[in-house]
């Protein structure tokens, strides 16, 4: 299989059929076919190298790291092909190719994971399923993580965060990066799971997932202390944490609000479908760490962002202003995920022949859906909020959505939840956040967290604790970073290559309201 894919000749033929044979027995001269018309298109491949027979450009990547792409991107454009990790690959970066594919989910593509993904995340994960049966999962677990939901949970999700505000006013000096992550695991804990919120269930899931994620970047080799084995027992401890949680959820009505509770009030699940898709969450809410990092890093580089930030939060804080005065909130909040982003391509495999851009994508290939900037970009964005802004009123005038506000409304300053809903008409399978027009006409085309039937579950969340991670950090907390400039990596994961390191952090304002 993989030696014949490596056979493929730089074009191939395609056939396409114009016209129909009308059938024998029509009256009328001209209506009789007196041939099948048949063109025959020869589309070229992408342009790229598919390398060495069987390891492709595998050894290239792995030794070139970041400028892989960018070397390639800069010659061949944005859609190029390669053969790496033992498959041809066809790398698409055009705002309009990535989201065709990603809307053509089930049709020329479908989702690509590893085969361990079965053990280390769960053969009932919604990332596994396709077709009907993944709609109809998402569907119930897109219930409990709805932005209805979300807005039940902002309490648990702000006294998380004032926590850590806390907590980096003790540490003084502390990395965005590491910190970020366990925010995010104490939010994930307290918010998903339903667990008290505290440190300690961060350092505790943090350490899991980072065991259980090192998983997928080994030999599944089930010996003891090998790093797969490893991973598979952090599962059964995250499993197992999920299946406590489930009791303590049904033997108590009081058991505070959680996405878990949500889910299980529904009774649409089985438990291993719970357990599972608690996992595949838990896969998912490793972006929002490092999201929480870049945050700080754009806040700190960018000081009139900050301060204009700081001033419509306080504005808003005081006057009670309408929520649309928290435009630039939502704004700041979409360049974060918007710039580096955290899931920089999304991995497919071609499910027939098709065209993508003029030229031939074949059957069975790897697509890799570079989503965000492309990679030669990385480091070299501008990091500039207004850019949403501008967008909004461009399209004031057209039938575009409000921005996203009744769950960021909320997080300014942590005071009174506005419960301003978003006229959103978002199917499963549909644009959220963004109108299309916003979509494709920003500058760097943004789709954080994808599109179509694969959309990323959590993004009401994240959308959510970001909100009230920058409005906190600029209305009562005072902190410097060591490098606003330091640079990122993206191969073989996005991080900052030296962990932005935060400096004199103090938490102004420790009254709780
Ligand atoms: C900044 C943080 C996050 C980013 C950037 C992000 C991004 C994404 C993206 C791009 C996808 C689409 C994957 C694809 O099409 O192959 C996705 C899917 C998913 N995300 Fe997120 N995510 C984030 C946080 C979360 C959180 C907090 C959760 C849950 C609590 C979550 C749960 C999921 C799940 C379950 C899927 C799979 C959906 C499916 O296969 O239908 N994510 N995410």
């Amino acid at each position: 299989m993989r030696s014949t894919l490596l056979q493929q000749p730089s074009t191939l033929k395609v056939q396409s059929f114009v016209g129909q044979p009308k059938g024998r027995h029509s009256l009328h001269p001209q209506a009789r076919p007196s041939r099948l018309q048949v063109v025959v298109t020869e589309l070229p491949l992408p342009e790229g190298n598919l390398g060495l027979p069987l390891i492709g450009e595998t050894l290239q990547l792995l030794s070139q790291g970041d400028t892989f792409g960018e070397q390639r991107s800069a010659k061949h454009g944005d859609m190029w092909k390669t053969n790496i990790l033992g498959s041809p690959t066809v790398m698409v970066f055009g705002a309009a190719e990535c989201r065709k594919l990603l809307k053509e989910e089930g049709h020329l593509v479908e989702v690509l994971w590893p085969d361990v993904t079965a053990e280390l995340v769960g053969k009932e994960s919604v990332n596994l399923l396709k077709g009907e049966e993944h709609l109809r999962i998402k569907r119930v677990l897109g219930e409990a993580f709805s932005e209805e939901s979300v807005e039940r949970l902002l309490v648990l999700l702000r006294e998380c965060t004032w926590d850590f505000c806390d907590r980096w006013e003790e540490l003084g000096s502390f990395s965005a990066y590491d910190e970020g992550k366990l925010w995010a695991w104490s939010v994930f804990g307290s918010t998903v799971l339903g667990l008290p919120p505290s440190i300690e269930t961060g350092e505790r899931l943090c350490g899991l997932m980072d065991t259980l994620q090192a998983g997928f970047q080994t030999a599944p080799v089930k010996l003891p202390l090998t790093p797969y084995q490893k991973a598979v027992k952090a599962r059964e401890a995250i499993a197992d944490l999920v299946r406590q949680q489930m009791q303590a959820i049904s033997s108590s009505k009081a058991a505070p609000p959680s996405c878990l509770k949500f889910m299980m009030a529904g009774q649409q699940l089985t438990s291993t479908q719970i357990v599972d898709n608690m996992v595949a969450t838990a896969f998912g809410n490793a972006s929002l760490g490092p999201s929480a990092a870049k945050a700080f890093q754009h806040l700190a580089a960018a000081g009139t962002v900050k301060k204009r930030l700081a001033d419509r939060a306080l504005r808003f804080n005081s006057r009670g202003d309408s929520p649309h005065q928290l435009d630039y909130v939502i704004a700041v909040v979409r360049e974060v995920l918007r710039i580096t982003p955290i899931v920089p391509a999304l991995f497919r495999r071609t499910l027939k022949d098709f065209q993508l851009g003029g030229r031939l994508i074949p059957k069975g290939w790897n697509v890799y859906i570079h989503t965000g900037a492309s990679v030669q970009r990385y480091n070299r964005d501008t990091f500039r909020p207004e850019r949403w802004l501008e967008q909004e009123s461009d399209s004031s005038s057209s039938s575009a959505s409000p921005p996203a506000r009744g769950v960021l409304a909320a997080g300014s300053g942590g005071e009174d939840a506005v419960s301003g809903r978003r006229a959103e008409s978002e199917e499963m399978g549909a644009d959220s956040l963004l109108t299309s027009r916003q979509q494709s006409g920003c500058p760097g085309h943004s789709l954080p967290f994808g599109l179509g039937p694969r959309m990323c579950l959590g993004r009401h969340l994240v959308e959510a604790a970001l909100a009230l991670l920058l409005t906190k950090l600029v209305t009562s907390c005072v902190w410097q970073m060591a490098n606003p400039a330091e640079e990122w990596s993206v191969f073989p994961t996005v991080r900052p290559k030296h962990g932005l390191v935060v400096q004199s952090f103090r938490n102004t304002t420790r009254a709780r309201l």
